[in-house]
């Protein structure tokens, strides 16, 4: 595989998420307008999957929604019952009672407004607990074809960026979209059974009220488009200026970075600001035209009053049900924005759970129980995409405790078969055989116990060197630990780390060599004692010595062992029992050292102008 692919799974998560979660910034409302869900019932469906665990729950937390949106309702009627009954016709005594059950009923809903707080958040988080949970279990389930070829920012946003705006949307939307329902049709109901002609004077500001926000939205959709846009360029820089400082260094490019990241910040500013200032206009319009439903209710309602028609307590009340019945109506507007965004993000995070799974293991697929780790390849055919084949008619036949060298151009296809024999990518044609046994039968991960790789940039996990050897085979106690670090020679540089075994390692082992890397990947193998070696040697970066106890410790671990070595040695490949020359995807030639020298055919020129000199 070449490096940079190799080198990918190391790289850092980007360094912000694709754009603000919704709901987090003064211009929420019009939030992410591309964000739109593709197959709404579908996500809606899977969404509710996840919910209905907590059907009593939800039930629950429902039922208090309701009630504190009734109590929303009935207060302004107590308003009109104090005044009319009581203030006007002056019966104070009659007047606290009122007083009371109103100081009640607004206790009661803060009350109930927490508890439907407190359950749509755990409802949410366990949801989202779950959600997280599924996600991460079938990453691991993917076939390495999906990380080879989605970009890892984008498999790593979706687990976590989207995630969080499905949180943060479901916990905030879904109650205030349900309680200003019921606000909206229970204030309209309470209000037409009270004065239809004030009801009428309220409902005329909304016309105006839909035509003035979508005008202004209209154009502010623009701006964070573009705003989004522009942020998506912003964090791609910040992403690749981290991940390649090495390359921005060593060339000096640091001054061109900062000038081309100036370039957008600029931009994106001053759309942000476009975009600010706009959507800025809309609470401060929503506000008037409340006040104007306000004055309307006001004006008609005294006219009315001195008509006789109706009582000041119904235009107090009356005055009360119109701020309720524009707020409910602007909620529902912004909710429906994020919910949008939310869904799209479901999406995405199910759009993954959708990913096939690596096929199942065939019905009469078998344990390996001891193998002798022959290795056989028939006829093998391969492609990565349809149509361009990669392995072309490869047969060989490497007997047990033998080692072969994949040797060839770059490009040729070395890694290609240790793909194969891992069963990471199946093959199109042909067979591939251990121990005389199909490997598509037997169990998969009965295979890959049986296999052991060290590549040349080993992954090591942000754990302690103990632990980091240990992964070859989790029951080892720290004594087969040791011991297996000291055959890979790895033990003399561990002693001298700060804390020794205990060391933790950080960001993939970063802070060791190369060759100190290489060490304790072998250490891992021998730890796991697989009984087919898959090696790739590595070509640079390594001292002398370093590499001199490298290869030390190979010739260890291949004792006894069927090995495979992507080989960049000489004395490697010198040693080989079997040598496997690949060039275009197809062996080409095979056989010892010495008996490729004598055919002074492809071998012969690889060997002539890669070692002669050496
Ligand atoms: N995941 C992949 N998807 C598509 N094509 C791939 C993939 N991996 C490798 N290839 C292609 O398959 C061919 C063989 O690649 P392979 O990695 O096996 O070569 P190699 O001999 O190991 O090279 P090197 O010595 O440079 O590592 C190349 O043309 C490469 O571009």
């Amino acid at each position: 595989m070449p490096d940079e692919r190799r080198k990918e799974v190391q790289t850092p998560p980007p360094a912000f998420g694709p754009g603000p979660a919704p709901g987090r910034g003064p211009g929420h409302r019009f939030s992410h307008p591309s964000a739109k869900p593709k197959d709404l019932r579908n996500t809606l469906r899977r969404l509710w999957k996840y919910f209905s665990s907590y059907k009593s729950m939800l039930a629950g937390v429902f039922f208090l929604i309701f009630i504190s949106s009734i109590i929303s309702v009935v207060s302004p009627l107590l308003i009109k019952k104090a005044i009319d009954d009581y203030i006007v016709p002056g019966k104070f005594a009659g007047l606290v009672y009122v007083i009371f059950a109103m100081v009640l009923l607004y206790v009661l809903n803060s009350v109930f407004a927490y508890l439907q707080g407190y359950g749509m958040m755990k409802i949410s988080q366990q949801v989202v607990f779950n959600i997280r949970n599924d996600m991460f279990a079938k990453l691991q389930r993917l076939p390495v074809k999906i990380f080879d070829t989605r970009a890892h920012g984008d498999l790593m946003s979706r687990l976590t960026n989207d995630i969080d705006v499905v949180n943060n949307t479901v916990n905030a939307s879904v109650t205030s979209i349900f309680s200003s329902t019921i606000t909206l049709v229970g204030s309209a109901i309470v209000m037409l059974l009270i004065s239809p002609i004030l009801t009428a004077c309220t409902l005329l500001v909304v016309p105006l009220m839909f035509f003035l926000t979508n005008l202004i939205a209209k154009n502010t959709r623009k701006y964070f488009s573009q705003n989004q846009k522009l942020l998506g360029k912003l964090n791609g820089i910040i992403e690749e200026d981290i991940t390649g400082q090495k390359v921005i260094k060593v060339f000096t490019r640091e001054e061109k970075e900062i000038n081309k990241f100036i370039e957008i910040n600029r931009d994106l500013t001053r759309v942000g600001t476009k975009a600010q200032i706009l959507s800025g206009v809309i609470p401060p319009l929503m506000n008037m035209l409340n006040n104007f439903a306000f004055i309307i209710v006001a004006a008609a309602g005294g006219y009315l009053a001195l008509k006789g028609s109706v009582s000041v307590g119904v235009i107090a009340s009356f005055v009360q049900y119109a701020r309720q019945f524009v707020r409910p109506l602007n909620e529902l507007a912004n909710q429906f924005n994020q919910l949008q965004s939310a869904f799209a993000a479901a999406e995405r995070v199910f759009e993954i759970m959708d990913e096939e799974k690596e096929k199942e293991n065939e019905k009469d697929a078998i344990e390996l129980a001891s193998i002798k780790g022959e290795v056989e390849f028939k006829n093998v055919w391969f492609s990565y995409k349809q149509g361009e084949m990669v392995l072309k008619d490869v047969s060989f036949h490497a007997k047990p405790g033998q080692t072969i060298a994949l040797v060839g151009p770059t490009g040729a296809g070395k890694t290609t078969i240790v793909n194969l024999l891992t069963r990471f990518y199946d093959i199109d044609r042909g067979q591939i055989l251990i121990d005389g046994i199909d490997i598509r039968k037997i169990k998969r991960e009965s295979l890959r116990k049986s296999l052991g790789i060290v590549l040349q940039d080993t992954y090591l996990f942000s754990e302690s060197v103990m632990e980091n050897i240990r992964y070859g085979k989790l029951t080892a106690t720290d004594d087969e630990v040791i011991k297996a670090a000291k055959i890979a020679n790895a033990h003399e540089f561990i002693k001298h780390l700060p804390h020794g075994y205990k060391t933790v390692l950080t960001d993939g082992g970063a802070d060791l060599s190369q060759g100190q890397r290489q060490l304790l990947a072998l250490a891992r193998a021998i730890l796991s004692s697989p009984a087919i070696l898959i090696l790739d040697e590595a070509t640079s970066n390594i001292d002398t010595r370093t590499e001199k106890h490298v290869e030390d410790a190979m010739l260890k671990l291949m004792q006894g062992r069927t090995s495979f070595v992507i080989a960049h040695r000489l004395s490697t490949i010198r040693n080989a029992d079997l040598i496997l020359v690949i060039n275009n995807g197809q062996i080409v030639e095979q056989g010892t050292h010495e008996e490729l020298l004598q055919k002074r055919g492809f071998y012969y020129n690889l060997y002539m102008s890669q070692f002669a000199v050496v």
